[in-house]
């Protein structure tokens, strides 16, 4: 069996996706997602110019191979570019395995483990009020979790933040918006959501909340110790993980749960943090760390340390990483939770995919493959829109972490 040709699609139903599309000598192909929000075109020329003259001719079946030959071949490795790509090609050749078995991509890994996958979805408000409001409305929805992220007074555009919508699309200009941070008013604000939050809703639901990497390791304690009277499901990105060590500090004073990941690239970004127990959740992703291949390596090394899996699922992961996401939920042990920010309707129009919301769950589809398909012709009408992710500075100037 032969790769014959590999075409990267690029499309903007909405927000920009960019997938890849592997076809083989036997008429079955594959789509992987290579999105990289506000860096896309750099993976399409990673793809295009580099990887796709490596692939044509190479058997489909030998997705460890490829895996590696991309991997180790390169020589320069571990970057998000490069391991996006590596995941949509990854993707792809999973999906065509497969579809050659005639099997939903879930048996191929193993199995169903359960038979829904529990989501949760982004609340958000311009303040207090308006974010309570925002999670009823995900209650009524049927959602049994739900991040929370709320305006804070003093605090231009603080992240999470929508502008009016129901979800939270963040590359929203042609050239990086700036944004504001100021952490003593987050910290001053951020307890109050979610003492208002349990006041109005109880304890039974879920709450998440996304710190966005934007305390120190002391705040991030400070933080987690705050919240600890609200029993957050997690608390997100408390602080950068360059230094996975910076979690000891913060794991040391508070059992607030901890999620990381959404930005890791590899199981090198997150081997310290699983093997001294630093974290609750792992929230690296099919298109951010290598596909399926290498998330499994991930997920079975956390596994060990009671850590669950947590993906990340926003907007800008396209339906195709939603659907391979969701065969990786249905198989791994060690599942904890799903991200799920809706797609816009143009954008599922482009992705036709088998899997559906239902009470608080994503059921995971049964065709064979991934489920997830793109409309070529449709995508073709959505042109390339240059967006960037924004910036943030403190009230000094100093630049930030967004
Ligand atoms: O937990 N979810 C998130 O942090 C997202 O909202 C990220 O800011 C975007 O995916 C960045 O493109
Ligand atoms: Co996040």
């Amino acid at each position: 069996m032969k790769i014959t040709r590999a075409k990267v699609i690029v499309t903007c139903p909405g927000r920009n996706f960019v997938t890849l599309k592997i076809e083989t000598d036997q008429g079955v192909y594959g789509i992987g997602d290579a999105t990289l929000n506000g860096r896309e075109l750099a993976v399409v020329s990673y793809l295009e110019d580099h990887v796709v003259p490596c692939l044509i001719g190479r058997d489909p079946r030998r997705i460890e191979d490829i895996w590696q030959y991309l991997y180790r071949g390169a020589y320069w490795r571990r970057g998000p570019v490069t391991m996006r790509a590596i995941a949509a090609v990854d993707m792809a050749l999973w999906d065509i395995k497969a579809k050659m078995a005639g099997m939903p991509l879930y048996d191929l890994l193993g199995g169903k483990s359960r038979d829904r996958v529990m989501v949760y979805g982004h609340a958000n408000g311009r303040d207090i009020a308006e974010t309570v409001d925002a999670v009823g409305q995900y209650i009524d929805m049927g959602y049994k979790a739900i991040r929370a992220q709320t305006g804070i007074p003093g605090i231009k555009d603080a992240y999470g933040v929508g502008r009016g919508t129901l979800f939270y699309e963040p590359a929203d200009a042609a050239l990086p918006s700036e944004t504001g941070w100021d952490t003593r008013k987050a910290l001053n604000h951020i307890p109050k959501l979610f003492d208002k939050l349990r006041e109005t809703y109880g304890f039974d639901y879920h709450l998440l909340h996304d710190g966005h990497h934007r305390y120190t390791p002391q705040e991030a304690a400070n933080l987690g110790r705050m919240l600890e009277p609200y029993q957050l499901f997690w608390l997100e990105d408390c602080t950068p993980a360059e230094n996975q060590e910076a979690f000891r500090l913060v794991r040391q004073h508070t059992v607030t749960p901890l999620a990381v990941g959404e930005i890791f690239n590899t199981i090198w970004d997150a081997k310290d943090l699983i093997e001294n127990q630093l974290i609750d959740y792992i929230r690296a992703t099919v298109v951010g760390a290598g596909g399926l291949t290498h998330l499994r390596r991930i997920a079975d090394l956390a596994s060990l340390y009671q850590i669950r899996t947590g993906c990340h699922g926003a907007t800008d992961l396209s339906p195709v990483t939603m659907g391979c996401a969701l065969h990786f939920d249905s198989w791994v042990p060690n599942f904890g939770i799903q991200e799920y920010m809706r797609h816009a309707e143009e954008t599922d129009a482009v992705f036709p995919h088998d899997y559906r919301f239902d009470d608080g769950y994503l059921i995971c589809g049964e065709s064979p493959g991934h489920g997830v398909d793109i409309d070529e012709a449709l995508a073709a009408k959505y042109p390339y829109k240059p967006a960037y992710l924004p910036v943030a500075r403190l009230n000094d100037g100093t630049i930030w972490n967004w």
